[in-house]
């Protein structure tokens, strides 16, 4: 049985990665992906030019059936992350995750990482929810297909872009329509439902800091959502853009339903800052169990194939 796949020419032996935000700040946490058995590449946390503290804590927090979050985009800067996945691409595919709070540094970045010696993938970050003042640029169309433009007249190495989750069958029409007018090697998503709300029942608190308690929450609670997202692009999308399913992923069946929407790779968030990178060999034997109960020896035999009633 072969869990493999293929992205701009990259082979992937593994399917599994972490979702950008999650073990993948610190090369430390990046290095226990790498190494994790399971786990076929890696993305690292969304950078900025430079240095980020981040929103105050508490900023990350468990609720039921899921997490919520309002990190604020903490990260070490795009040099430590560039540095890390040129170090180690030779091992593997790698993705670099790029969150700029403005298309100018956007842009910076991709310059410098087009002028580098990275030889990977690039996921464009249009879809944090949780820099103040900040909007997620994914929720509005011309400034995704402004920023995309300019981009494709300069950047020719592999690019991707993360998500935000629609809820609107127009607006996944929408977003397809731009993105199939460039040369896109994948898409991510889901990224976090954004701004949502947790109230902590002992103390009729909210239970995260930043920005009065609303943030992004993923996990369980985002499957279905994460789902229709997957299977909404892939009927719309070039299929040279490939997809990255993201969100609600705790166990193989998970995965493989990620995979039946049209899912190339599956990336886990929450569970994965719940349990640790042991994960990843877990969910695959689980998926490897499930494909072998319906009898399908490769990803390609199921992957797309939902059926409708
Ligand atoms: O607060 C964050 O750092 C964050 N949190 C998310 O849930 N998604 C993102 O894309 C980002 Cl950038």
């Amino acid at each position: 049985t072969t869990l493999t796949a293929n992205i701009a020419g990259f082979e992937f032996d593994d399917i599994l990665l972490n979702a950008a935000g999650v073990y993948c700040m610190t090369t430390e946490e990046l290095d226990q992906v790498l190494t994790a058995p399971g786990a076929g590449s890696l993305v690292t946390k969304s950078a900025t030019p430079s240095f980020r503290a981040g929103n105050p804590a508490p900023r990350f927090t468990k609720m039921p059936l899921g997490s919520i979050n309002s990190m604020g985009l903490p990260n070490n800067g795009l040099d430590y992350y560039l540095d890390y996945v040129i170090t180690k691409q030779a091992v593997k595919p790698l993705f670099l995750s790029i969150a700029g709070l403005t298309k100018t540094d956007n842009l910076a970045m991709l310059h410098q990482i087009q002028a580098s010696n990275f030889n990977g993938l690039v996921e464009l970050n249009l879809s944090c929810p949780n820099v103040p003042g900040k909007p997620q640029t994914a929720y509005d169309f011309d400034a995704t297909r402004a920023i995309l433009t300019e981009v494709f007249q300069f950047y020719t190495k592999p690019l991707g872009v993360k998500l935000p989750p629609y809820f609107d069958i127009v607006h996944f029409d929408m977003v397809a329509a731009v993105l199939n007018d460039f040369p896109l090697a994948f898409v991510n998503t889901i990224n976090s439902i954004g701004n949502a709300l947790a109230i902590d029942p002992e103390t009729d608190s909210v239970m995260i800091a930043p920005k009065g308690g609303f943030g992004g929450i993923g996990g369980e609670i985002v499957k279905p959502t994460a789902l229709a997202n997957v299977r909404a692009l892939r009927l719309r999308l070039n299929p040279a853009i490939k997809i990255i399913g993201t969100g609600g992923v705790q166990t193989g069946r998970d995965v493989y339903e990620h995979i039946l929407c049209g899912a190339d790779l599956v990336s886990v968030g929450t569970n994965l800052a719940f349990e640790g990178p042991a994960i990843f060999d877990r969910l695959k034997t689980e998926l490897l169990a499930e494909m072998a109960k319906k009898g399908y020896r490769s990803l390609a035999d199921f992957r797309g194939n939902l059926q409708t009633l």
